[in-house]
């Protein structure tokens, strides 16, 4: 597969794969998410690759989730809600490689989902997370909420969601949402450092922890595949479209008229 929205590359051993929209701050598409799918896929399964390392293009973003231009109820795509998204969650669990998220600006809706679903995120001082799912009219009912509450908390998992703020480098870190921060200007370099110390590891211990760890919150597969039907029925509502909408018109979205 030729990529048109993201860059695939080897260094020393790891694979770089960096969504490449900044225009977009990095959101994606269907193209983009089936573009990941198969970089995940050939990284994870070439013996000289060690270590996949995730990143946004440009200074502003990793990712901010699905693209909204792209977004009409339904997104462009294959998948149940368009985007594959339990598809392109999967692999990044599946991979039996340590998936290593770069995050220098917004990790944003689902750019934070992909940040949280990668085995480690290391974050530079201008980072900025959070989600926006019930501002905008969508939510993930799979990894994005049940396992963001096995890596924060539960408490803080519900405030992420219900609340919609912003999160700076240095708050995700203090909620186990990253595990280090650095100056923006060092991230690479920090980023290849811890790289360069996973290449010197056993790649089947890693590869058999990783499995281990993922083992406890395997079922969330199933409840992501069951929530994606419920939300693309949410989608065909005007109270999600509402969110949608108001986000391009760039105003508050007025849900009260539509809630239960
Ligand atoms: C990222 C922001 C916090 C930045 O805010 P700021 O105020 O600094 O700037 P603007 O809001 O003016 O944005 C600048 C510029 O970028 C465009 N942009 C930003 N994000 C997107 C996007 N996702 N898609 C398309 N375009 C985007 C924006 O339109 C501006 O362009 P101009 O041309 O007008 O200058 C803020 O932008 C923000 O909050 N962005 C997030 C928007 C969003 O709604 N994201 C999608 C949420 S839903 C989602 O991601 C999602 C992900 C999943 O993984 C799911 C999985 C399973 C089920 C559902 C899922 C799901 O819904």
């Amino acid at each position: 597969m030729s990529y048109e929205d993201i860059l695939y590359e080897i260094r020393d051993g790891a694979a770089h794969i960096t969504i490449n929209r900044p225009d977009k701050y990095n959101a994606f598409r269907g193209q983009t998410c089936e573009e990941l799918i198969d970089a995940f896929n050939k990284a994870g399964w070439d013996k000289s690759v060690g270590v996949i390392v995730l990143s946004g293009a440009g200074e502003k973003a990793f990712c901010t989730g699905g693209d909204q231009s792209a977004h009409e109820g339904q997104y462009d795509g294959r998948g149940t809600i368009g985007l594959p998204m339990e598809d392109l969650h999967s692999i990044i669990r599946d991979v039996p490689k340590p998936v290593i998220a770069k995050v220098q600006g917004f990790a944003i809706g689902g750019g934070n989902v992909l940040a949280t679903i990668c085995d480690m995120t290391i974050a530079g001082d201008r980072a900025q997370f959070g989600q926006v799912g019930p501002k905008v009219g969508s939510v993930d009912p799979g990894y994005g909420t049940a396992f963001l509450a096995r890596v924060v908390g539960e408490k803080k998992a519900r405030e992420i969601w219900y609340m919609c703020r912003r999160y700076s480098a240095q708050e995700a870190q203090e909620m186990g949402l990253v595990n280090k921060v650095v100056p923006h200007e060092e991230l690479d370099a920090e980023v290849d450092r811890w790289c360069a110390e996973i290449m010197e590891k056993s790649p089947t211990a890693i590869a058999l922890a990783k499995r281990s760890f993922n083992m406890d919150t395997e079922h969330q597969r199933g409840i992501a595949g069951l929530g994606m039907l419920g939300l693309s029925l949410y989608y065909d509502t005007d109270e999600s479209k509402e969110g949608g909408i108001a986000f391009k018109e760039k105003r508050k979205p007025d849900f009260r008229r539509f809630g239960k």
